[in-house]
């Protein structure tokens, strides 16, 4: 006897009633009867039952294929028994995937064998979604512990789910607030197994908008609890309340979608979307791979947030950055940093100089010329390469954080510290600490870091003890440290402590002759990312990028580049669309430390944007929009420069 509990809902009792009776005899439970859809949830809600046997029209306004549709989302199988076979109702019942269909007036045996049959399919279908669901569960580990880069591995998976979940664009990315950067990684599928993996850059480029402009479209948008799928017009009516998903399906021409939100503990979810070109992609079905799937996607998904290198790393860790650097390359340490300018060159001879020494380095330069790249050169060309090498972006740090973050915590010592916490110094003991953007670091903390640096030992956070930390210090800033020393934002001991041996980072607009080796470095790193055979660059595109003035220096090329690579359906870049040529602001040349003409080039780029806009720096046409920036920045940036606001009108 099989004892599975059967609700039926059937608004004619004498029906419902021999139906009742036959399911008895046949030694199945009784699940109730309901004679309308609001019954039915009402008893659903109070005890689930394993199947139910489904009337088409029933009082009240809604009708079985409604419920059939809610039955689908919750997961209870059914077969509709009605004596309706008009096409049209046929046709919107067969899209609810019941299990079978048995027309009234019915036979005993044809209730009982058509039952039957739903349960064993249904049964099987159960054991072969766990049959699937180890399967995916091994092939994402594999994932993970490949050696693919970070996308690749994103790729993988979307692949892995494509015959489940089908798509011609998926995307992912951190439930973000409105504090959060802008992360998003999609792909894009343009073959059987071909796709276009597009990241922010690649977004902005064939959505046309700016990064704060995504960001702000990503905030507005509205987000799922649950997995949720959306044919032609539903997903027509949502795009109202989400306009970055509008963008997307205009821009694609999808016409259904399903979101999964996918919970990954603290509270943290990473929205997965799935986007289709036909208007029926999705059903209640695939909800039910989102559900048996969600704790094995869960597990990759946080996996894939601790690989270094992660975008989708959460904000609090955004700041703190433990690398693998590579090892020295014995034929070419300076493998990776492209370029032979005698700038350049000049660097790698401080590089050498002072690597194996463990003195203190301050690498000064304008923001995206290598700084970063330098100080991983330094670790790993130094006796501690072995050793861990910990980066902070000081600028990222939160105030209330910095201590902690530093130093570390014992349990207890406040409220939130709920474990003992060990602070970077220590984990970066006998490596190499690199503090970027030290020129951003409040004057309170400052204090603190130079006491490190004098004493050599570090104090956790409610600790009793000293703690002895042996740690190389290299430091980098886009500012002029001598003149925040001056302007007392910046302690003098301090700075003192850390400028033991400066290198300067040229500005890429002052070693124009790497310009051609650096675009064939990073086209050949896109073409490969985006699966895209773009060979070269015309000469004449590498002709306008030697006038351009380049601001951004080494990593406004990279993210050209990208975005070209993107562009382009040539094998060759023919065109490139270069930021609008500002007046090129007069710059004078490097001081001993380089310093001084950075702030100046930078106000000077500012004032010419201005005079340019007329001195309108919000919405179209407006100096944020010409230097790419948030006009929150932008602002920011006038009030650090002393430019007043009114300058240009
Ligand atoms: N010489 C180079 N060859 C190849 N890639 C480079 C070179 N210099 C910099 N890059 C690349 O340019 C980008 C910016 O470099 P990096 O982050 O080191 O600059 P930075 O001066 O530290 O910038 P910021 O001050 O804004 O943090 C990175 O993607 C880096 O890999």
């Amino acid at each position: 006897m099989n004892g599975k509990k059967i609700l039926i809902v059937e608004d004619e009792f004498i029906i419902a009633d021999v139906l009742a009776g036959i399911l008895k005899t046949a030694g199945y439970r009784a699940g109730g009867i309901a004679g309308s859809v609001h019954e039915a949830l009402e008893m659903i809600a109070n005890d689930k039952p394993d199947f139910v046997l489904l009337d088409i029209y029933l009082k009240g306004k809604l009708t079985g294929i409604n419920l059939a549709h809610m039955l689908g989302e919750m997961n209870i199988p059914f077969i509709y028994i009605s004596a309706n076979s008009n096409q049209k109702v046929l046709e919107d019942a067969k899209v609810t995937n019941p299990y079978g269909f048995v027309i009234k007036p019915f036979r005993e045996k044809d209730v009982l064998i058509a039952l039957d049959i739903a349960i064993y399919r249904h049964e099987n279908r159960l054991e072969s979604g766990e049959r699937q669901n180890a399967l995916i569960q091994k092939k994402t580990a594999e994932i993970l512990t490949g050696a693919d880069s970070w996308e690749q591995k994103m790729l993988q998976m979307a692949k892995t789910l494509q015959p489940y979940l089908t798509f011609e664009l998926f995307t992912a990315g951190l439930r973000q607030d409105e504090d959060g950067d802008f992360y998003e990684i999609c792909f894009s599928r343009i073959g059987f197994d071909e796709y276009q993996v597009i990241g922010a850059a690649g977004l902005m480029v064939i959505t046309n908008r700016k990064l704060h402009e995504l960001k702000k479209l990503k905030t507005a948008t509205q987000v799922d609890q649950i997995a949720t799928w959306y044919d032609e017009n539903e997903f027509i009516r949502m795009q109202n309340a989400s306009p970055l998903k509008k963008l997307f399906a205009e821009t694609y021409g999808l016409r259904s979608h399903l979101a999964w939100p996918v919970k990954l503990g603290d509270g943290q979810v990473c929205d997965l979307n799935f986007y289709s070109r036909r208007p029926d992609a999705y059903h209640a079905d695939h909800l039910t791979h989102c559900n048996r799937l969600q704790q094995t996607i869960a597990d990759f998904i946080q996996g894939m947030m601790r690989l270094a290198g992660s975008p989708l790393l959460s904000k609090i860790n955004d700041f703190v950055v433990n690398h693998e650097v590579s090892p020295p390359d014995q034929a070419n340490p300076f493998s990776g940093i492209v370029g032979s300018s005698h700038l350049l060159l000049t660097v790698f001879d401080q590089v050498m100089q002072v690597a194996r020494a463990s003195s203190s380095v301050l690498i000064l330069g304008e923001s995206g010329t290598g700084k970063e790249k330098i100080a991983e050169r330094i670790h790993a060309l130094s006796t501690r390469n072995d050793k861990p090498f910990v980066r902070i972006n000081c600028a990222a740090l939160p105030t209330s954080l910095i201590d902690s973050e530093l130093f570390g915590h014992e349990k207890g010592s406040f409220t939130g510290a709920i474990d003992k916490k060990i602070g970077r110094f220590e984990q970066a003991h006998t490596g190499t600490i690199f503090l970027d953007e030290i020129g951003e670091l409040p004057l309170e903390s400052q204090s603190k870091l130079l006491r490190v640096l004098q004493e050599k030992e570090i104090e956790r956070i409610g600790g009793r003890n000293t703690i002895k930390t042996d740690v190389r210090i290299i430091a980098a800033t886009n500012r002029n440290l001598e003149k925040e020393v001056a302007e007392g934002r910046f302690r003098l001991d301090l700075f003192y402590r850390i400028n033991v041996f400066p290198i300067v980072m040229p500005a890429l607009r002052d070693r124009k002759e790497d310009i051609p080796d650096l675009a064939k470095h990073f086209l050949k790193i896109y073409s490969r990312k985006t699966g895209k055979a773009v060979h070269g660059i015309t000469p004449q595109v590498l002709e306008s990028m030697m006038r351009y003035h380049w601001p951004g220096n080494i990593r406004e090329l990279e993210n050209l580049i990208e975005r070209n690579v993107l562009l382009t359906r040539d094998d060759m870049i023919t065109n490139m669309a270069l930021p609008t040529q500002l007046e090129q602001p007069e710059v004078t040349q490097p001081t001993a430390t380089g310093a001084v003409t950075m702030q100046d080039g930078e106000r000077a780029h500012i004032l010419a944007a201005l005079k340019k806009c007329n001195g309108k720096i919000w919405g179209e046409g407006g100096a944020a929009s010409l230097l790419n920036l948030p006009p929150t920045t932008l602002n920011s940036k006038m009030k650090k420069l002393g430019i007043r606001k009114d300058y240009g009108v």
